[in-house]
């Protein structure tokens, strides 16, 4: 199988409602859809990066720019279409993991359908299907989330996920506590929003018995989140911080976390991404699948990611229709509180062709 090159395809999908967190509110999703074509058959990735360079430094011009001018370029001497080798090729360059990571995930699909073998076959998924969490945003009021987090419930999902920052935290979490009961499955995600400086407002959470506390501190702030930790009963869980499964390492051994969220964009690939799976369980630290309001092509395979053995609590794979009103495949949807690993070969999904007729198109062949 010999590669050819790729399709950039970019479109928006706008969201169901406002999407507000601590670093801003996202009301459209600027989508990058990348499809592999060689020879003997094509495959699919979606890119992780959103339009501005709020949640990491990626964003989405500039890895267009990235991908046309470095990235897709330098798999020209690629020796077989395969996605191990990938990243090895994209070395060289500095960072652009997401961008490197759409590119890979594309490889991995076209590999994979070539081969009649699955995402989650592949990763070393060993469920059938997962548990199902879901990302509340930041709201204009206490009422309006207990109305949220309500309708999120009756829809089944497993687990509540809370946006906070500096004035909405305790009093949120406290209402959601006292009207949803203990049992119900609680995390927060601050989204580097405190400093240490903050740790007596943050363990003000801990009676609230939340299953973990994300991203409290900046990226950066390796020591910051150890030594919160030692000041906070909640699990510190990491995830703007953890790129790479060395950094995983890292944190884990620096105490800076007992909990990390997964994204395959964000440590450059599905491959990193188990790499960090295999790392966290070597430490008994549970992950669980972080999320990036992807379309069904991103959900497919985080599904398959989110089956590994050590994905131990349930991620922010949502069905489609918590952001999207149409999706760019068919839709995922909850059936008691789970989503099933599609099981097709690569990531059994496509976009459906007449979804993509509006998008824009640019094709970057390897070989100028
Ligand atoms: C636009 S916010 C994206 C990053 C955020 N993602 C979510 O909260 C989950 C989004 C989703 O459900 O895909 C996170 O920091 O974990
Ligand atoms: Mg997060």
């Amino acid at each position: 199988m010999k590669l050819d090159g790729f399709e950039l395809i970019t479109t928006t999908l706008p969201l169901v409602s406002p999407f507000r967190t601590s670093f801003g509110v996202e009301t459209e999703r600027g989508v990058l859809l990348v499809r592999a074509v060689t020879d003997e058959g094509e495959g699919w990735g979606e890119c992780s990066t959103l339009l501005d360079p709020l949640y990491s430094s990626e964003y989405l011009a500039g890895v267009l720019d990235v991908l046309r001018r470095y990235l897709v370029p330098a798999l020209a001497d690629l020796p077989a279409v395969e996605a191990h080798r990938v990243g090895p090729a994209l070395a060289r360059f500095a960072g652009h993991r997401m961008a490197k990571a759409v590119l890979e995930m594309a490889v991995l699909d076209a590999e994979l359908r070539h081969r009649g073998v699955s995402f989650g076959r592949e990763l070393g998924a060993v469920h059938d299907s997962v548990p199902c969490g879901v990302s509340v945003g930041i709201m204009d009021s206490v009422p309006q989330l207990l109305d949220a987090v309500a309708e999120y419930l009756e829809q089944g999902y497993a687990r509540i996920k809370l946006k906070i920052e500096p004035g909405w935290d305790v009093e949120p979490v406290r209402a959601v506590r006292e009207r949803f009961g203990d049992d119900l499955l609680l995390q927060v995600d601050a989204n580097t929003a405190y400093t240490l400086k903050d740790a007596g407002q943050l363990a003000r959470l801990d009676p609230f018995g939340l299953l973990l506390v994300e991203q409290p501190l900046p990226e950066e702030d390796i020591r910051g989140h150890a030594e919160l930790q030692r000041r906070i009963a909640t699990p510190v869980c990491l995830d703007e911080s953890i790129v790479s499964a060395r950094a995983a390492a890292d944190a884990i051994s620096l105490g800076a976390c007992q909990v990390v969220n997964i994204k395959p964009g964000r440590v450059g690939g599905y491959l990193e991404a188990r790499r960090i799976h295999d790392v966290c369980a070597a430490h008994d630290v549970p992950v669980w699948c972080g999320g990036m309001l992807e379309s069904g092509i991103g959900r497919a395979a985080n599904l398959a990611l989110a089956a590994l053995p050590n994905f131990t609590l349930p991620g922010d794979t949502s069905a489609s229709s918590r952001y999207f009103h149409q999706d760019l495949t068919p839709p995922f949807e909850l059936v008691d509180g789970r989503m099933a690993v599609p099981t097709g070969p690569g990531l059994g999904v496509e976009p459906i062709p007449e979804l993509l007729a509006g998008a824009r198109r640019e094709w970057v062949p390897v070989r100028g």
